[in-house]
């Protein structure tokens, strides 16, 4: 009976997705200058495969809306797990992962890495959850983003935190140690692990707002903002697409990650068969264009590929192995680096200890878990990781000498020819604060005056479409104090300056409203890196677990996909100055490529930066 009951409601929400998702119902027109969100937004985050989003897609509103749809009738209770299973698995994509026995190396799209959950960290999968999500409808289930205060009011606006909050005026204060290097290297990270898609109408992009006005539909959550700020005041913000548990099991929404949770350099290679294929045969044409100088970044590691290739080629590899093995070393160093050099920047040595990321100076260090899941979170996709959002002060292409639209199409021209490619290393980034610069919160993607996109109030509406608990709760997750009183001290803010401490008041009704990126990004610095403890805590415990989780994890001692003692010595011995000394047209560089001269450290001939040596990788084992 109750069977039956689910049934219906499946059958009934096949209708209402059905048609929510396919149907050409009239829609307002697409062009909305207004809203640069729906172009060049989209554009950032456009889908990697359309056909394979929209599937998932469909499946996990289908699995919401039944569920929705079966509560509605039955008081408010969700439907047994096993019977709703049982009736969706025609509609559910499952994916089937034929995975290769004893294969040396990663797949393309992730699948197999973990051997007892084959699926985990592969592309077009749910986000993980540290925490259970927060959303506004009874059944906690996403139909509704957060939005309600614990007092019974709306949440503020995102625009008016960030005005309070976060608006460092005209000039925000700049860093005194990191460089540019960082954000960008950051950026490639980011790039790597993390891309949600939105919600779209077949492959048109949703339009939140016409002139003023909000329209009223599921994928729609636009946010206000004062009269004269920006061209007119309701700003379109579009929902994040989702995708469905294993199984297809009723639960909360879950929005989708379209990239490898692996650290594997998907970016570059691709994150599908196809997409490694379209590597091999025409090089990464496409790199996410963010700005110029991911784009340098992009051309970095093509040029390496291009040279760990001509080196194993000689050595005697060929055929696919050829391309694996390339790789296979690329990922290595860029995990060598990451793991020394990028995070211990971003938390501190402290919490590099605490939560077990250091790696070893000499030889292997195995901490694969295979217990360990390390598919990307929604919290670090959503909030922690954007930290570097106030790194930011302009796209930077006005501080590469010779930019121009032309050297962005071509954009190795960068890389060699331009003589201020130094400028990576010598100018600092903007200050890790609460602080966004001027072009962060009023110019980002403007294309017609003062359509621009709000970084900051972006962060915060996204955290409460994807029911990110709010920053009291992730405080007591990481065994930090609650804040109980806009105060200082033992129940009130222990983290936080007077200033910021008052800014968060003045906008807040209480303290459990506040918003995790608000709330962590106002916090003082842990001893050694440029974000606060919340913050320190999120990025260490996913940074954790994509290494632990990681069965190709570059430092692991397994066959036969490990490397051997000598290949691991000389993967070690790089770092991102050695590597971009050997692709960028600079005679001299720090030690670690993150710290500005500026700063006082020592430049360092690249001439006596280690080379890679690949003679361990020599098939005949003469030498
Ligand atoms: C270079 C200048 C950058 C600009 C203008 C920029 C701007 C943006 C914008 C507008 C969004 C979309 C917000 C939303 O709709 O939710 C976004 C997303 C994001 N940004 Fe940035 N960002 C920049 C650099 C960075 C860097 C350096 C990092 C990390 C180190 C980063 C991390 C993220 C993450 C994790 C997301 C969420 C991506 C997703 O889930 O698809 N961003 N950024
Ligand atoms: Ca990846």
């Amino acid at each position: 009976d109750r069977y039956r009951d689910i049934e219906q409601a499946i059958s009934a929400a096949l209708e209402i997705v059905t048609i929510r998702r396919f149907a050409s119902i009239p829609r307002p027109l697409i062009k909305d200058p207004a809203n640069p969100v729906s172009q060049r937004g989209a554009l950032a985050r456009r889908r990697e495969n359309q056909e394979i989003v929209a599937k998932y897609g469909f499946a996990a509103d289908l699995v919401e809306t039944a569920t929705v749809l079966y509560a509605e009738r039955h008081g408010g209770r969700l439907p047994n797990a096993e019977a709703f299973r049982a009736a969706i698995a025609p509609f559910c994509p499952t994916k089937i992962a034929m995975c290769e026995n004893n294969c040396r190396y990663r797949s393309a799209d992730g699948s197999c890495n973990n051997r007892n959950h084959p699926e985990w960290g592969t592309t077009f999968s749910p986000q993980a959850r540290f925490l259970p999500p927060d959303y506004g409808d009874q059944l906690y289930i996403g139909i509704t983003p957060r939005f309600k205060s614990v007092t019974g009011h709306r949440l503020p606006s995102p625009r008016e935190i960030s005005n309070s909050v976060h608006d460092a005026g005209m000039t925000a204060p700049r860093d005194h140690i990191y460089n540019i290097n960082l954000i960008h290297f950051g950026l490639v990270v980011f790039l790597d692990v993390i891309s949600t898609p939105l919600l779209q109408d077949g492959d048109e992009n949703i339009v939140c707002c016409i002139g003023d006005e909000p329209v009223k539909r599921p994928a729609c959550f636009p946010f206000f903002t004062l009269p004269g700020e920006f061209s007119h005041t309701c700003r379109s913000f579009v929902r994040s697409e989702m995708a469905p548990s294993q199984g297809c099991i009723p639960g909360p929404r879950n929005q989708m990650n379209q990239k490898t949770s692996y650290l594997d350099l998907s970016l570059i290679y691709g994150n599908s068969i196809e997409g490694e294929q379209r590597f091999r045969q025409f090089g990464s044409g496409h790199p996410d264009s963010f700005d110029a100088i991911l784009n340098i970044f992009h051309v970095i590691f093509l040029r390496e590929n291009d040279k760990i290739l001509r080196d194993l080629k000689h050595l005697g590899w060929n055929g696919d192995s050829l391309y694996r093995e390339a790789r296979k070393i690329l990922s290595a160093i860029y995990q060598h680096i990451v793991y020394t050099e990028y995070v211990p920047a971003v938390i501190g040595q402290e919490a590099m200890l605490r939560y077990g990321l250091k790696s070893t100076r000499y030889g292997h260090n195995t901490m694969y878990n295979p217990t360990r899941d390390a598919t990307t979170s929604n919290v670090f996709a959503t909030a922690a990781f954007r930290f570097a959002h106030s790194n930011f002060d302009t796209l930077e292409n006005d501080v590469i000498e010779g930019f121009s639209p032309e050297t962005f199409q071509n954009y190795s021209n960068l890389v060699t020819n331009s003589p201020s490619s130094y400028t990576l290393f010598t100018r600092f980034q903007s200050k890790t604060d609460r602080f966004m610069t001027d072009f962060g919160r009023n110019k980002v993607w403007e294309s017609e005056p003062r359509n621009s996109v709000d970084t900051m109030s972006f962060d915060i509406q996204r955290g409460r479409d994807h029911g990110l608990p709010s920053y009291n709760r992730w405080r007591e997750y990481c065994g930090l104090r609650p804040i109980l009183h806009f105060g200082k001290g033992i129940m009130g803010f222990a983290d936080h300056t007077i200033g910021a401490i008052k800014a968060l008041s003045s906008v807040y009704r209480h303290p459990n409203d506040i918003d995790l990126m608000s709330g962590a990004m106002a916090e003082r610095h842990v001893s050694g890196g440029i974000v606060g403890p919340t913050f320190a805590c999120l990025l260490g415990e996913q940074f954790a677990l994509f290494k632990t989780g990681d069965r190709f994890f570059y430092e692991n001692d397994f066959y036969p996909t490990g490397f051997t003692k000598g290949q691991l010595r000389e993967i070690k011995k790089q770092s991102l100055s050695s590597v971009m000394c050997r692709h960028v047209n600079v005679p001299a560089v720090p030690q670690n490529a993150f710290i500005s001269p500026k700063a006082g450290v020592p430049l360092i001939p690249c001439m006596t930066f280690p080379k890679l040596d690949l003679r361990e990788w020599d098939l005949h084992g003469t030498y």
